[in-house]
Protein backbone atom coordinates (compact mmCIF):
# COMPACT_ATOMS: atom_id res chain seq x y z
CA UNK A 1 0.00 0.00 0.00
CA UNK A 2 1.20 3.38 -0.79
CA UNK A 3 0.53 6.55 0.93
CA UNK A 4 0.50 9.86 -0.70
CA UNK A 5 0.16 13.52 0.71
CA UNK A 6 -0.31 16.54 -0.98
CA UNK A 7 1.26 19.13 1.24
CA UNK A 8 4.44 18.21 3.53
CA UNK A 9 3.46 20.75 6.21
CA UNK A 10 3.42 20.85 9.85
CA UNK A 11 0.22 17.69 10.13
CA UNK A 12 1.48 15.81 7.21
CA UNK A 13 5.16 16.16 8.53
CA UNK A 14 3.42 14.49 12.07
CA UNK A 15 1.66 11.67 10.82
CA UNK A 16 4.59 10.93 8.12
CA UNK A 17 6.45 10.56 11.39
CA UNK A 18 4.15 8.73 13.40
CA UNK A 19 3.01 6.19 10.91
CA UNK A 20 7.26 5.49 10.26
CA UNK A 21 8.01 5.96 14.09
CA UNK A 22 5.13 3.05 14.73
CA UNK A 23 6.56 0.63 11.62
CA UNK A 24 2.82 1.27 10.34
CA UNK A 25 4.65 2.37 6.77
CA UNK A 26 8.13 1.87 5.26
CA UNK A 27 10.24 5.58 3.96
CA UNK A 28 9.31 4.00 0.38
CA UNK A 29 5.73 3.05 0.70
CA UNK A 30 5.03 6.61 1.23
CA UNK A 31 5.28 10.02 -2.09
CA UNK A 32 4.65 13.54 -1.20
CA UNK A 33 4.60 16.89 -2.36
CA UNK A 34 4.68 20.64 -1.53
CA UNK A 35 4.63 23.56 -3.07
CA UNK A 36 8.29 24.45 -3.08
CA UNK A 37 11.66 22.96 -3.67
CA UNK A 38 12.99 23.65 0.10
CA UNK A 39 10.02 21.96 1.92
CA UNK A 40 10.16 18.99 -0.41
CA UNK A 41 14.17 18.09 0.01
CA UNK A 42 13.92 18.73 3.66
CA UNK A 43 11.13 16.32 3.82
CA UNK A 44 12.78 13.87 1.87
CA UNK A 45 15.98 13.97 4.25
CA UNK A 46 13.99 14.19 7.38
CA UNK A 47 11.62 11.63 6.67
CA UNK A 48 13.69 9.46 3.78
CA UNK A 49 10.62 9.74 1.73
CA UNK A 50 10.03 10.10 -2.16
CA UNK A 51 9.04 13.56 -3.20
CA UNK A 52 7.79 15.75 -6.15
CA UNK A 53 6.30 18.61 -7.14
CA UNK A 54 4.02 16.94 -9.38
CA UNK A 55 0.67 16.67 -7.34
CA UNK A 56 -1.05 14.26 -10.34
CA UNK A 57 1.93 11.91 -9.85
CA UNK A 58 1.43 11.48 -6.39
CA UNK A 59 -2.63 10.77 -6.96
CA UNK A 60 -1.53 8.39 -9.65
CA UNK A 61 1.06 6.39 -7.13
CA UNK A 62 -1.05 6.88 -4.13
CA UNK A 63 -3.35 3.73 -2.91
CA UNK A 64 -4.23 6.41 0.15
CA UNK A 65 -4.34 9.99 -1.17
CA UNK A 66 -4.02 12.66 1.84
CA UNK A 67 -4.65 16.11 1.12
CA UNK A 68 -2.89 17.79 3.29
CA UNK A 69 -2.84 21.52 1.82
CA UNK A 70 -4.36 24.82 3.88
CA UNK A 71 -8.28 24.88 2.75
CA UNK A 72 -7.86 27.26 0.73
CA UNK A 73 -5.46 25.40 -1.48
CA UNK A 74 -8.17 22.91 -1.92
CA UNK A 75 -9.39 24.08 -5.16
CA UNK A 76 -6.26 23.89 -7.32
CA UNK A 77 -4.39 20.47 -5.76
CA UNK A 78 -7.81 19.06 -6.28
CA UNK A 79 -8.18 20.25 -9.81
CA UNK A 80 -4.17 18.72 -10.67
CA UNK A 81 -5.11 15.67 -9.62
CA UNK A 82 -8.51 14.32 -9.81
CA UNK A 83 -7.71 12.79 -12.91
CA UNK A 84 -4.96 10.89 -11.50
CA UNK A 85 -7.86 9.33 -8.42
CA UNK A 86 -8.86 6.47 -9.78
CA UNK A 87 -11.72 4.44 -8.54
CA UNK A 88 -9.88 2.68 -6.31
CA UNK A 89 -8.15 5.54 -4.85
CA UNK A 90 -9.32 5.98 -1.17
CA UNK A 91 -8.76 9.78 -0.43
CA UNK A 92 -8.47 11.49 2.97
CA UNK A 93 -9.24 15.14 3.83
CA UNK A 94 -7.33 16.86 6.82
CA UNK A 95 -8.52 20.19 6.08
CA UNK A 96 -10.36 22.04 8.83
CA UNK A 97 -13.58 23.32 7.82
CA UNK A 98 -14.23 21.67 4.29
CA UNK A 99 -17.18 19.27 4.52
CA UNK A 100 -17.19 15.91 2.21
CA UNK A 101 -20.04 17.90 0.15
CA UNK A 102 -17.73 20.33 -0.59
CA UNK A 103 -14.64 17.90 -1.11
CA UNK A 104 -16.68 16.03 -3.49
CA UNK A 105 -17.96 19.18 -5.15
CA UNK A 106 -14.18 20.11 -6.05
CA UNK A 107 -13.79 16.61 -7.74
CA UNK A 108 -16.83 17.10 -8.87
CA UNK A 109 -17.83 13.60 -9.28
CA UNK A 110 -18.16 10.97 -6.01
CA UNK A 111 -15.01 9.82 -4.58
CA UNK A 112 -13.96 7.33 -1.74
CA UNK A 113 -13.38 9.96 0.66
CA UNK A 114 -12.84 9.73 4.73
CA UNK A 115 -12.06 12.92 6.64
CA UNK A 116 -10.11 13.33 9.01
CA UNK A 117 -9.20 15.67 12.19
CA UNK A 118 -5.50 14.70 13.39
CA UNK A 119 -3.33 16.18 15.92
CA UNK A 120 0.63 17.36 15.92
CA UNK A 121 1.18 14.85 18.74
CA UNK A 122 0.52 12.21 16.27
CA UNK A 123 4.24 12.40 15.48
CA UNK A 124 5.24 11.03 18.92
CA UNK A 125 2.22 8.27 19.05
CA UNK A 126 -0.23 10.13 21.19
CA UNK A 127 -2.32 12.20 18.50
CA UNK A 128 -6.09 12.40 19.11
CA UNK A 129 -8.00 11.95 15.07
CA UNK A 130 -11.64 11.98 14.64
CA UNK A 131 -12.69 10.32 11.76
CA UNK A 132 -15.69 10.79 9.50
CA UNK A 133 -16.34 8.79 6.39
CA UNK A 134 -18.15 10.00 3.52
CA UNK A 135 -21.31 8.11 2.16
CA UNK A 136 -18.96 6.62 -0.96
CA UNK A 137 -16.21 5.11 1.80
CA UNK A 138 -16.64 1.19 2.12
CA UNK A 139 -16.33 -0.07 5.81
CA UNK A 140 -12.77 -1.66 5.03
CA UNK A 141 -11.87 2.29 3.64
CA UNK A 142 -12.99 3.46 7.16
CA UNK A 143 -11.36 0.88 8.86
CA UNK A 144 -8.08 1.84 6.96
CA UNK A 145 -8.15 5.18 8.64
CA UNK A 146 -9.43 3.99 12.04
CA UNK A 147 -6.24 1.57 11.52
CA UNK A 148 -3.34 4.52 10.17
CA UNK A 149 -4.82 6.82 12.40
CA UNK A 150 -5.12 4.75 15.41
CA UNK A 151 -1.41 3.84 15.22
CA UNK A 152 -0.58 7.70 15.71
CA UNK A 153 -2.73 8.12 18.88
CA UNK A 154 -6.01 7.27 19.15
CA UNK A 155 -8.83 7.28 16.29
CA UNK A 156 -12.56 7.49 16.52
CA UNK A 157 -15.56 7.83 14.30
CA UNK A 158 -17.57 10.88 14.53
CA UNK A 159 -20.91 12.02 13.05
CA UNK A 160 -19.74 15.32 10.14
CA UNK A 161 -21.76 17.76 12.31
CA UNK A 162 -19.23 17.84 14.98
CA UNK A 163 -15.96 17.70 13.08
CA UNK A 164 -15.32 21.58 13.47
CA UNK A 165 -15.51 20.87 17.31
CA UNK A 166 -13.54 17.94 17.19
CA UNK A 167 -11.31 20.37 15.23
CA UNK A 168 -11.32 22.72 18.15
CA UNK A 169 -10.95 20.49 21.10
CA UNK A 170 -8.24 18.38 19.50
CA UNK A 171 -7.33 19.45 16.49
CA UNK A 172 -5.97 23.06 17.62
CA UNK A 173 -6.05 22.49 21.49
CA UNK A 174 -2.60 21.75 21.30
CA UNK A 175 -1.20 24.96 20.82
CA UNK A 176 -3.20 26.11 23.83
CA UNK A 177 -1.46 23.88 26.00
CA UNK A 178 1.96 24.75 24.97
CA UNK A 179 0.72 28.20 25.40
CA UNK A 180 -0.37 26.94 28.88
CA UNK A 181 3.12 24.92 29.57
CA UNK A 182 5.16 27.91 28.27
CA UNK A 183 3.42 30.10 31.01
CA UNK A 184 3.87 27.75 33.31
CA UNK A 185 7.56 27.64 33.06
CA UNK A 186 7.59 31.86 32.69
CA UNK A 187 6.21 31.65 36.00
CA UNK A 188 8.62 29.06 36.92
CA UNK A 189 11.75 31.14 35.61
CA UNK A 190 9.82 34.35 37.55
CA UNK A 191 9.95 32.35 41.05
CA UNK A 192 13.94 31.46 40.08
CA UNK A 193 13.84 28.00 38.46
CA UNK A 194 16.24 27.73 35.30
CA UNK A 195 14.29 27.62 31.79
CA UNK A 196 14.92 24.57 30.68
CA UNK A 197 13.76 22.87 34.03
CA UNK A 198 10.99 24.75 34.70
CA UNK A 199 9.82 24.17 30.93
CA UNK A 200 10.49 19.96 31.79
CA UNK A 201 8.75 20.13 34.74
CA UNK A 202 5.74 22.46 33.07
CA UNK A 203 5.44 19.72 30.12
CA UNK A 204 5.64 16.60 32.58
CA UNK A 205 3.18 18.20 34.74
CA UNK A 206 0.55 18.37 31.87
CA UNK A 207 1.30 14.63 30.84
CA UNK A 208 0.77 13.42 33.81
CA UNK A 209 -2.64 15.06 34.34
CA UNK A 210 -3.64 14.25 31.14
CA UNK A 211 -2.55 10.74 31.62
CA UNK A 212 -4.14 10.88 35.33
CA UNK A 213 -7.57 12.33 33.58
CA UNK A 214 -7.62 9.33 31.22
CA UNK A 215 -6.68 6.45 33.29
CA UNK A 216 -9.02 7.31 36.21
CA UNK A 217 -11.91 8.45 34.27
CA UNK A 218 -12.49 10.94 37.04
CA UNK A 219 -14.19 14.29 36.49
CA UNK A 220 -11.49 16.90 36.17
CA UNK A 221 -13.18 18.68 39.17
CA UNK A 222 -12.50 15.99 41.16
CA UNK A 223 -9.30 15.69 40.15
CA UNK A 224 -8.46 19.41 40.95
CA UNK A 225 -10.22 19.49 44.18
CA UNK A 226 -7.24 16.71 45.11
CA UNK A 227 -4.13 18.92 44.46
CA UNK A 228 -6.01 21.71 46.28
CA UNK A 229 -5.15 21.97 50.31
CA UNK A 230 -7.43 23.58 52.74
CA UNK A 231 -5.85 26.85 53.46
CA UNK A 232 -2.53 25.36 50.87
CA UNK A 233 -1.09 27.20 48.25
CA UNK A 234 -2.49 25.78 45.36
CA UNK A 235 -6.06 27.29 45.84
CA UNK A 236 -4.44 30.50 45.84
CA UNK A 237 -3.20 29.80 42.22
CA UNK A 238 -6.73 28.42 41.70
CA UNK A 239 -8.25 31.54 42.59
CA UNK A 240 -5.85 33.87 40.33
CA UNK A 241 -6.89 32.14 37.33
CA UNK A 242 -10.46 32.49 38.20
CA UNK A 243 -9.64 36.57 38.40
CA UNK A 244 -7.90 35.52 35.25
CA UNK A 245 -11.00 34.36 33.69
CA UNK A 246 -9.30 31.38 32.43
CA UNK A 247 -11.71 28.43 32.11
CA UNK A 248 -13.98 31.40 30.11
CA UNK A 249 -10.55 32.33 27.95
CA UNK A 250 -10.35 28.48 27.18
CA UNK A 251 -14.34 28.11 26.15
CA UNK A 252 -13.97 31.62 23.59
CA UNK A 253 -10.95 30.17 22.74
CA UNK A 254 -12.43 27.02 21.25
CA UNK A 255 -15.88 29.14 20.08
CA UNK A 256 -13.82 31.38 18.25
CA UNK A 257 -12.02 27.68 16.39
CA UNK A 258 -15.69 26.64 15.59
CA UNK A 259 -16.90 30.10 14.40
CA UNK A 260 -13.52 29.78 12.13
CA UNK A 261 -13.82 26.27 10.63
CA UNK A 262 -17.50 27.63 9.56
CA UNK A 263 -16.32 30.42 7.37
CA UNK A 264 -13.49 28.52 5.62
N1 LIG B 1 -1.20 21.97 11.87
C1 LIG B 1 -2.08 21.26 12.56
O1 LIG B 1 -1.92 21.05 13.78
C2 LIG B 1 -3.31 20.69 11.89
C3 LIG B 1 -3.60 20.95 10.57
N2 LIG B 1 -4.71 20.40 9.98
C4 LIG B 1 -4.99 20.65 8.56
O2 LIG B 1 -3.88 20.23 7.81
C5 LIG B 1 -3.77 21.00 6.63
C6 LIG B 1 -2.36 21.49 6.51
O3 LIG B 1 -2.06 22.30 7.62
P1 LIG B 1 -0.56 22.52 8.10
O4 LIG B 1 0.22 21.27 7.94
O5 LIG B 1 -0.64 23.18 9.42
O6 LIG B 1 -0.08 23.59 7.00
P2 LIG B 1 1.39 23.96 6.55
O7 LIG B 1 1.32 25.36 6.06
O8 LIG B 1 2.39 23.59 7.58
O9 LIG B 1 1.63 22.98 5.30
C7 LIG B 1 0.95 23.10 4.09
C8 LIG B 1 1.73 22.34 3.03
O10 LIG B 1 1.02 22.45 1.80
C9 LIG B 1 1.97 22.66 0.78
N3 LIG B 1 1.33 23.25 -0.40
C10 LIG B 1 0.80 24.48 -0.55
N4 LIG B 1 0.32 24.63 -1.81
C11 LIG B 1 0.56 23.46 -2.44
C12 LIG B 1 0.32 22.99 -3.75
N5 LIG B 1 -0.29 23.75 -4.69
N6 LIG B 1 0.70 21.74 -4.08
C13 LIG B 1 1.31 20.95 -3.15
N7 LIG B 1 1.57 21.34 -1.89
C14 LIG B 1 1.21 22.58 -1.55
C15 LIG B 1 3.00 23.54 1.40
O11 LIG B 1 4.19 23.50 0.66
P3 LIG B 1 5.43 24.49 1.01
O12 LIG B 1 5.92 24.08 2.35
O13 LIG B 1 6.42 24.19 -0.06
O14 LIG B 1 4.89 25.88 0.99
C16 LIG B 1 3.13 22.89 2.78
O15 LIG B 1 4.04 21.81 2.73
C17 LIG B 1 -4.80 22.12 6.73
O16 LIG B 1 -5.88 21.84 5.87
C18 LIG B 1 -5.21 22.11 8.20
O17 LIG B 1 -6.57 22.47 8.37
C19 LIG B 1 -5.54 19.56 10.66
C20 LIG B 1 -5.30 19.28 11.97
C21 LIG B 1 -4.21 19.85 12.72
O1 LIG C 1 -5.17 26.04 12.54
C1 LIG C 1 -5.74 25.30 11.73
O2 LIG C 1 -6.50 25.76 10.88
C2 LIG C 1 -5.52 23.81 11.80
C3 LIG C 1 -6.80 23.04 11.99
C4 LIG C 1 -6.73 22.48 13.38
C5 LIG C 1 -5.37 22.77 13.81
N1 LIG C 1 -4.71 23.46 12.93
Amino acid sequence: MRIGFIGLGNMATAIIGGLLAQGIVEPGDVIGSAKTAATRERRAAELGIEVTADNAAVARAADVLVLAVKPVFFPEVIAEARDAVRDETLVVSIAAGLTVEVIEGLFGRPVRLVRCMPNTPALVGAGCTAVCPGPRATADDEALVLRLMGACGTASVIPERLMDAASAVAGSSPAFVFMFVEALADGGVAAGMPRAQALEFAAQAVMGSAKLALETGRHPGELKDMVCSPGGTTIEGVAALEAGAFRAAVMEAVAACVEKAQRL
